[in-house]
């Protein structure tokens, strides 16, 4: 029998209630994965509303500047600048231990460093889906464009890198997460971009929405413009993980052609992995590594352009 849990943050959890006595910490994810009820600090994980947490001042400051920010205008000149890939050329793997100097301010449930991140995501993935040596690989790497944060790729301030991003040139839905400082942005008074459909039209396609800039347009860019053979879910999941108010409020589905649709399943997988695999427990990087370095050179050239 299956039971269908709904968790505070409305995300339903298949659990088998013959084998899985259900303890109150721990759910079953899809092939053994257990999602935690709380993140390391002891908090239901995404809480934004928490004025009494440590970590809450920094993150809602961090929205304030994101949303006040994050305009058509400087979506256009970003991508125009980044597209140029004229950075610095190196292997995925070094660009994985260059993601150790970066600290997501956005996150409320993770201090860790970033490589840890990335690799609990992928060993969680690989334990429940031990075929789909792409989705490994794809957990490996959906964070690492948050080198921008670094000299090197222009340093950009973290509201430019990192948090949840959303469209821009149509209405801000109301579902993300500190809404109220898109008062602020000068699109929100703009009647051609703030409107349901804005300067887009119904089932237009993702590809053709121009997302809020940061870590997750950046390695979709790299990615497909050094010619990776990563499947196109792979592609979609780098570019839209952190598109909550799509794959987790279910807003913007209006803009989603057909094949959208069908890589949304992916990403509804990826997510449980991305979001619930944050903890304290480590893993050990020479043991895995290996196993990563052999995908890496089946799905990437050995150098990239960044
Ligand atoms: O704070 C987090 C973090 O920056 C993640 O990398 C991103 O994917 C999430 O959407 C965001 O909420
Ligand atoms: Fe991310
Ligand atoms: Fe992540």
């Amino acid at each position: 029998m299956t039971i269908l849990i709904q968790q505070p943050d409305h995300l339903g959890v298949e659990v088998d209630a013959k084998t899985e006595p259900l303890n109150e910490r721990e759910l079953m994810l899809d092939g053994g994965f257990l999602i935690p009820q709380t993140n390391s600090f002891g908090q239901i994980f995404r809480t934004y509303n928490d004025v009494e947490s440590a970590r809450h001042e920094g993150v809602e400051n961090f929205y304030r500047k994101n949303h006040t920010y994050q305009s058509l205008d400087f979506v256009k000149k970003m991508r125009q600048e980044y597209a140029k890939l004229n950075k610095v050329e190196m292997s995925i793997w070094e660009c994985c231990e260059l993601l150790n100097e970066v600290v997501d301010e956005s996150d409320p449930d993770l201090d860790e460093p970033q490589i840890e991140h990335l690799l609990q995501t992928a060993e969680a993935i690989r334990k429940d889906y031990p075929d789909e040596d792409w989705l490994h690989l794809t957990g490996l790497i959906h964070d690492l464009g948050k080198v921008l944060n670094l000299p090197t790729f222009g340093g950009l301030p973290q509201w430019a890198v990192v948090g949840d991003t959303f469209p821009v040139g149509c209405r801000f839905d109301e579902s993300i997460v500190h809404h109220k400082y898109f008062k602020e942005n000068p699109d929100y008074n703009n009647p051609s971009y703030n409107t349901k459909h804005g300067i887009y039209s119904e089932k237009c396609g993702l590809d053709n929405v121009m997302m809020s800039w940061g870590h997750d347009d950046y390695m979709y860019l790299v990615a497909k413009e050094n010619n990776t053979t990563l499947p196109s879910a792979a592609l979609f999941i780098i570019r839209y993980h952190s598109f909550y108010a799509l794959h987790r409020e279910e807003a913007y589905m209006h803009l989603m052609n057909d094949e959208d649709v069908e890589n949304l399943k992916w990403l509804h997988i990826f997510n449980k992995y991305d979001l619930y695999s944050k903890s304290k427990t480590r893993i050990d990087v020479e043991k895995v590594k290996p196993y990563y370095l052999s995908l890496i050179e089946k799905y990437f050239p050995a150098k990239l352009k960044w």
